[in-house]
C-alpha cells in the first residue's frame, strides 16, 4: 500500500476538530494512489477523502483545490474541498499539507465502452469551458519545461534505441511548442491526468472527475490527447480503438467545437501525451521514492504508445466538411 505518511484515528481525531465535521470514527488508507497519501475517513457528517500531499507544496496547492471548488460551484462533478472554520482548505498534518474533499460515488470504469468515452468527452469539454474564468494561473508542472529537465535525468537508464526515440521526440515537441500553430491553440486550466482511474462511474452515469493534482494551464488539446491515450486503447497494446476515439471526440466536439489548428496539431499532441507519461514513469521507475509498498507503473506501456502514435495516424479530431 502506498502510504507515505501514516495517519492514525487518534491523529485524525485531534486534527479534525478544526472542521465542522463532528467526530472522526474511522480512517482507512487507500492503496491505489502513487502520488499522495489518501484515506477514506468517516465522521459524524459522512464519508470524505483525506489527502496528505507528499510532493506538492503549500504554495502550489491553492491552484488545485480552488480549481476543484470553482468547477464544483459551476456544476462540473468533482470533489469539493471542505474548509475549516477559518475558511482554510489546506491545513498542515504531520508537517505536510493536507485537505479533506467530498467523496464521489461509484467506481472507476477500467474497461470503458464507447458510451463511457462519450460521457468523458462531453464532461471534459464542459470542464474546459467552466474553468475559463478561473482566476488563478499555474503552468502545467509536467509540461514541456519538465520534459526538457527530466529527459537528461532518465537518459542514462535507456538503451540506444530508446535514447534516440526520446531525444527525437523532445526535439519535435520543442519545435511544435515554438510554432505559430501551437500559439494559436486554445489554452486554460486542464486536468492533465484524466486516466480511467481518475474518473468515477455509477453504471453508465459519470459521477465525477478527481485527482486534480497534476492540473495546470496548458492547451486543451493536450488534455484531450492524454485522455484518448488512456480511454480509447486496447490496454495491452496501446492501439487506438476507433469506435471509442470517435465517441469521445464527437461528444467533446458537440460541446466545444475543435478548431482547424487543433486538427492540424492532433497527431503531434497524441505523441506529446505519450511522451509525458513515458517520462514520468521512467523517472518513478528508476528514481523511486520510499513507500511502505509501491508498485511503479510500467514505462514500457507509454513507450509503445509513443511508437504507435508516430507510426500510425490516429482518427481525425473531427470530419472536415
Ligand atoms: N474524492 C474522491 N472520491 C472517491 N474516491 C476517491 C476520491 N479521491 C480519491 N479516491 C480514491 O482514492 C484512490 C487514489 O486517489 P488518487 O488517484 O487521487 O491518488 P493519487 O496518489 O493521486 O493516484 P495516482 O496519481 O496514481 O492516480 C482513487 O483510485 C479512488 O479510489
Ligand atoms: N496517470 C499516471 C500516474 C499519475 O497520476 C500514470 O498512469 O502514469
Amino acid at each position: 500500500m502506498a502510504v507515505f505518511t501514516p495517519v492514525s484515528l487518534d491523529d485524525l481525531s485531534g486534527w479534525i476538530t478544526q472542521f465542522d465535521l463532528g467526530q472522526a470514527h474511522a480512517i482507512k488508507g487507500i492503496s491505489s494512489g502513487i502520488e499522495n497519501t489518501n484515506f477514506f475517513i468517516t465522521t459524524d457528517r459522512g464519508e470524505f477523502v483525506l489527502t496528505v500531499f507528499e510532493k506538492l507544496t503549500f504554495a502550489q496547492l491553492p491552484f488545485y483545490l480552488n480549481l476543484m471548488r470553482h468547477l464544483a460551484e459551476r456544476g462540473v462533478s468533482v470533489p469539493a474541498p471542505i474548509a475549516n472554520r477559518d475558511g482554510a482548505i489546506i491545513n498542515a498534518l504531520h508537517g505536510k499539507p493536507a485537505a479533506i474533499v467530498t467523496k464521489l460515488e461509484g467506481a472507476s470504469q477500467m474497461s470503458p465502452a464507447p458510451q463511457h468515452c462519450a460521457a468523458v468527452g462531453a464532461m471534459l469539454a464542459r470542464m474546459h469551458l467552466a474553468a475559463l474564468d478561473f482566476p488563478l494561473r499555474q503552468p502545467n508542472l509536467r509540461g514541456l519545461a519538465w520534459w526538457n529537465e527530466t529527459a537528461p535525468v532518465v537518459l542514462p537508464y535507456l538503451d540506444t534505441a530508446q535514447k534516440l526515440l526520446l531525444n527525437d521526440e523532445i526535439a519535435l515537441q520543442n519545435a511544435y511548442a515554438a510554432s505559430a500553430d501551437y500559439a494559436a491553440l486554445q489554452q486554460g486550466p486542464i486536468h492533465a491526468d484524466l486516466f480511467r482511474n481518475n474518473v468515477m462511474f455509477d453504471g453508465e452515469r459519470l459521477t465525477g472527475f478527481f485527482d486534480f493534482y497534476f492540473a495546470g494551464c496548458d492547451t486543451w488539446l493536450f488534455d484531450v490527447a492524454v485522455t484518448v491515450n488512456d480511454w480509447c486503447i486496447a490496454p495491452d497494446t496501446g492501439v487506438l480503438d476507433d469506435a471509442r476515439v470517435r465517441a469521445l471526440l464527437d461528444a467533446y466536439h458537440a460541446v466545444r467545437p475543435f478548431t482547424a489548428t487543433e486538427q492540424a496539431g492532433w497527431q503531434t499532441m497524441l505523441r506529446a501525451g505519450a511522451l509525458r507519461f513515458w517520462l514520468s514513469r521512467l523517472y518513478d521507475f528508476h528514481l523511486p521514492r520510499e513507500a511502505e509498498m509501491l508498485t511503479p507503473h510500467d514505462p514500457g506501456h507509454f513507450e509503445r504508445i509513443l511508437q504507435l502514435r508516430i507510426a500510425r495516424p490516429a482518427p481525425p479530431l473531427f470530419q472536415e466538411s
